[in-house]
């Protein structure tokens, strides 16, 4: 067999096999579609779980975003719990039925494919981050996703622009494959000149953090982020946090960052949206790589979490006792 670090882990070939074993058991209610290729040509998948899901109705979107950086595999593996999840429990479970049928829920089970596939290629784990994007005129390779947005791209320190740094934003806002996809995905979502997906996680590993925007600045309130949305950012996080028991707080407060998903997601969609950093809290519990015997306890952990963020998709700004 070919080498693997821990074969606990869900695999890019597997994770096609799961996707579409999901739609095959539950074609009425999940759909597959490729959103585009990332840069070494793997398709960018997109699962869709609604009722007609053929359909476009008028319903609030959810987004979900897994495996960003390479070495985050967990992230892949709360993709996978999550469309088993949505779809086994659709006609069992009152309240997984309800927000199936009145939300459109997407699932993007790995934006970088190539990173995670290099990152579990050999006998032991790479410790691989970025994409696997040349450089010109550098050997080294890569683009850190999370700093590739076009939102206050490379404004504030929180990035690098040093092609070697694993922080590097790349040569220019969207340069990376991947993000393009997925920024023109979520553009695609604007229908009637109204973006359609209102909530949005991001998943990454580790530090078990639940975080909202902004990340380019300490400022809780600034250009394009009021008293209210971040109060509603807040609120969110800390009922979600009671969930899961991860740590609730604004994205700046681990460090700056530019260019990241969640302030393009809120700066330039207005998307209400937070980014998890899932299992284990610390190195010394396994850092990246903890055993794939956590994988069921640290994915089932998050139900609760996501659930409730599903309740609040409809407005979000309900939360606050706001109306938008
Ligand atoms: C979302 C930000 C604030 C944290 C994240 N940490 S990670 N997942 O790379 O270790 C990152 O640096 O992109
Ligand atoms: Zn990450």
């Amino acid at each position: 067999p070919l080498a693997d670090p821990d074969p606990g882990y869900t695999s890019y070939a597997e994770l096609v096999g799961v996707v579409d074993e999901v739609v095959a058991a539950h074609p009425d209610i999940a759909a597959k579609s490729v959103i585009g290729q990332s840069h070494e040509g793997r398709d960018l998948v997109a699962v869709k779980i609604s009722d007609n899901v053929g359909v476009d109705e008028d319903q609030p979107e959810v987004l979900f975003v897994h495996a960003q950086h390479a070495r985050e595999h967990l992230t892949v593996e709360m993709a996978v719990h999550l469309m088993r999840l949505l779809t086994d429990g659709y006609g069992s479970d009152p309240r997984v039925t309800d927000l199936v049928d009145g939300r459109e829920i997407w699932i993007l089970p790995n934006v970088n494919p190539d990173g995670s596939e290099y990152d579990m290629a050999g006998s032991t784990w790479r410790d691989w981050r970025k994409n696997r994007q040349p450089n010109e005129g550098s050997a080294a390779l890569g683009t850190d996703l999370n700093r590739n947005w076009a939102y206050e791209w490379g404004c504030c320190g929180g990035s690098s622009g040093s092609p070697s740094s694993i922080t590097y934003r790349g040569p220019a806002p969207e340069s990376a494959p991947e993000v393009r996809v997925v920024a023109d995905f979520v553009r695609g979502r604007v229908v009637g000149g109204e973006q359609q997906i209102t909530t949005a996680i991001d998943f990454h590993t580790y530090s078990e953090l639940i975080l909202w925007p902004f990340g380019h600045t300490y400022d809780d309130v600034t250009d394009g982020m009021s008293q209210a949305e971040y109060d509603t950012h807040e609120a969110l996080g800390e009922h979600m946090a009671e969930a899961n028991g991860y740590t609730p707080q604004q994205s700046s407060d681990l460090y700056v960052t530019d260019g990241s998903i969640n302030d393009w997601l809120w700066g330039d969609q207005r998307i209400v949206n937070f980014t998890y950093e899932m299992y284990p809290r610390s190195a010394a519990d396994g850092g990246f790589y903890p055993p794939s015997s956590v994988i069921e306890r640290e994915t089932a952990r998050n139900e609760e979490a996501v659930l409730r963020l599903l309740d609040y998709a409809d407005c979000p700004y309900r939360i606050i006792g706001e109306e938008a």
